[in-house]
């Protein structure tokens, strides 16, 4: 559709009343644009005027400089949206590119997102008869989706729209995936047969609790507090006091869709028969109950968004800003993945051996979420969960050039070369208590000073570069599966990267964007003391993985503690988690290399027993200095496959050998 040289456009059936189909124009000036009536991570949505036709339309305009996303992405996106057809799913009508932009042109939902309408009059959630009839329609949608192979993964209260009639529809198609899009309809039925609706069916839970409450569940709590509760505690439900208006029915339909075992979660069609849906009314019962004396949607939309200029001004979260947050994390902590099944399948393997923590016996998706050791989620956080919300970022560089792939060297992001603290304040201070929960903030304050306690990362000592930096993940099992970061991507890497990877990596191109520390997956670290305007914060990609990052470029990080603590707090949890990682298995491999090394110079068992078992720095006190030297994994590795297989080593590479020398022993291990 994009650029296409006719001027007019097929609208879906239904839209021009009696069944025939309107031709909708594909030029921006046939468009008048009034109010904002939305926004998200990449689009900024408007009522519109579609002139020709005389009719009020809903167009998203989607930033290409803003997304990171590819074309081929967006269109897909906006191709799908025009592709459907079913009355609880918001169709595209037709979509063209204007300038940087391109135009989603949709029907308009005039009653907006049920996010909005609980936000502005029913904080505290909808009645029973209420939600029954929003999820029935939305589940129906979900029905028709999933039978045609598509998984919305993004189902939320802010993407249920109620149109003016009363009729309820899913939006948003930014994440959706369709199984299919491979190709292999064959291969990807076989695969999939049954499980891509289950990551939805658990989102649509969480939703049924959202409209319930007003909010998601844990939705005070920073996000990575969400993660792990939702890893770590038994599913949420409607089984507190304030839930006791509820019915049973009720309760019995979202305990079957929050069933961590996703397999074990019934399907829409499924659901669809539960007797809660019976309560179910008409549309006109939702324009009764809902829209009657609701203020126009961009009003509405005004208010909100003025009470978040207001509580950003007191250079406070806005509650809705952290909600949505912390919400996005828990449906998305369990329920998300990205749909190439081989790619998880070597994820997973190449975690296993990473971490002794994590089976690679079983590489089934259903089994990636079954860790239930505080260790394994842990592990998950760092590795699996980092790699599984990987962006089209790591994608795109990784297909297009694997140059970019940092040499080992490069890999270590917490290093003393880059010492200054200019990015970040890992060092969480009393003063941000405020910003987080008690308990949350305790808890990241302990898995610090764990770090710390085993002499390899000290909170007060390390920081991220202030370079910006891409982060590659390494998937080459060859190289043990180290998590790196690239320090300078190849020049040929920048020239083929997407646009924005291409901006985070010079910084000096372009000055108004917030340099980028550190992205990964669904977060970026960004330096504590700038000021991040949504409009011009580069790099957003509309996907799950971006929408964190977009909603929390659109606020104004007023100091570095305060940053770390609210808002990038989480993040730098997971990436601590992942340098953490990478330094663990450096240090194995060095340790594997100095034990290698202890047997050839002779020295005792025992002595290298307690070596191996003690990761303390003090241990290797008396090591070989050439043992040490290597921080060079690969080298080690080397050295280490060399000595295992004495008939394949390399006469090119001997393994150097020279004096002890504990000091330099010392040096090395706290550099690691
Ligand atoms: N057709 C529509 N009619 C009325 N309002 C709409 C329509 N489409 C979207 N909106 C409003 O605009 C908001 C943002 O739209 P949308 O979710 O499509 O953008 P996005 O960039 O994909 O956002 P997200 O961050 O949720 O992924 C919605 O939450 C909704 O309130």
């Amino acid at each position: 559709m994009v650029g296409s040289g006719s001027k007019h456009a097929a609208g879906g059936s239904g839209l021009g009343g009696g069944g025939e189909r309107r031709k909708y124009p594909i030029r921006a000036e046939d468009y008048e644009l009034y109010e904002e009536i939305g926004q998200g991570v990449s689009a900024i949505v408007y009522r519109a005027l579609c002139r020709p036709l005389g009719e009020t339309v809903a167009v998203k305009v989607l930033d290409f400089e803003r997304t990171n996303s590819n074309l081929n992405n967006i269109m897909r996106e906006a191709q799908t949206m025009i592709l459907i057809d079913h009355p609880n799913v918001v169709k595209a009508i037709c979509s063209f590119a204007n300038n940087q932009t391109l135009w989603v042109v949709m029907p308009y939902m005039a009653g907006g997102s049920c996010l909005h309408i609980m936000k502005s009059v029913y904080p505290d959630g909808f009645e029973e008869a209420v939600i029954a009839t929003l999820l029935r329609e939305v589940l129906r949608g979900l029905e028709y989706l999933h039978h045609h192979g598509h998984i919305h993964r993004d189902v939320k209260a802010g993407n249920i729209l109620v149109d003016s009639r009363g009729g309820v529809k899913l939006g948003d198609f930014g994440v959706s995936a369709c199984l299919f899009e491979s190709g292999d309809r064959q291969r990807a039925r076989n695969t999939f047969v049954g499980t891509p609706c289950w990551a939805d069916i658990w989102s649509f839970g969480i939703t049924a609790l959202e409209l319930a409450h007003g909010h998601a569940p844990f939705s005070k709590y920073p996000p990575m507090k969400v993660l792990l509760m939702t890893l770590q505690n038994a599913p949420p439900g409607l089984d507190y006091e304030r839930d006791k208006k509820f019915s049973r029915h009720f309760k019995q339909m979202v305990a079957m869709c929050l069933v961590k075992e996703p397999s074990k979660r019934p399907t829409a069609t499924k659901l669809l028969k539960q007797s809660f849906f019976k309560q179910a009314r008409s549309h006109d019962y939702i324009v009764r109950k809902l829209l009657e004396g609701l203020p126009g949607l961009g009003a509405r939309y005004q208010a909100l968004k003025e009470k978040d200029e207001h509580l950003l001004a007191q250079k406070k979260m806005p509650d809705g800003r952290k909600e949505e947050i912390s919400q996005d994390e828990y449906k998305r902590g369990i329920s998300s993945w990205n749909f190439d099944i081989d790619d998880l399948k070597s994820q997973a393997s190449l975690i296993s051996e990473c971490e002794d923590t994590i089976s690679s016996k079983d590489t089934d998706i259903s089994s990636i979420y079954d860790f239930d050791t505080s260790l394994q989620e842990q592990a998950l956080e760092g590795s699996l969960f980092s790699m599984k919300y990987d962006t089209d970022i790591e994608n795109d560089v990784m297909a297009n050039d694997k140059s970019a792939v940092s040499s080992p060297e490069q890999s270590v992001c917490l290093s003393r070369k880059h010492s200054s603290m200019e990015s970040c304040d890992l060092d969480l201070q009393e003063k941000d208590l405020d910003a987080i929960p008690t308990s949350s903030f305790q808890e990241r304050k302990c898995s610090f000073s764990s770090c710390s306690s085993d002499g390899f990362l000290s909170s007060k000592e390390s920081s991220f570069s202030s370079k910006p930096q891409i982060n590659i993940h390494n998937r080459d099992k060859g190289s043990g599966g180290v998590l790196q970061v690239a320090d300078e991507p190849s020049p040929e890497a920048i020239s083929r990267a997407p646009k924005s990877l291409v901006s985070n990596v010079d910084e000096h191109d372009d000055r108004s964007k917030p340099p980028l520390i550190q992205q990964r997956g669904r977060f970026k670290v960004t330096p504590g003391n700038v000021e991040l305007d949504k409009a011009h914060s580069p790099g957003l990609q509309k996907s799950h993985s971006m929408q964190t990052i977009s909603q929390l470029s659109a606020l104004s990080i007023p100091s570095s503690a305060e940053a770390a603590s609210s808002i990038i707090g989480g993040s730098l949890y997971i990436q601590l988690y992942n340098v953490l990682q990478t330094n663990l298995l450096q240090r194995e491999q060095i340790l594997h290399a100095m034990k290698q090394l202890y047997i050839s110079d002779s020295i005792s068992p025992v002595r290298m027993h307690s070596l191996s078992r003690s990761p303390s720095p003090s241990s290797a006190l008396s090591v070989d200095r050439s043992m040490l030297l290597s921080t060079d994994s690969a080298a080690a590795q080397q050295n280490l496959n060399q000595r295992a297989n004495p008939a394949e080593s390399d006469s090119r590479n001997p393994l150097p050998k020279s004096e002890p020398k504990a000091e330099a022993a010392q040096d090395v291990l706290s550099k690691i």
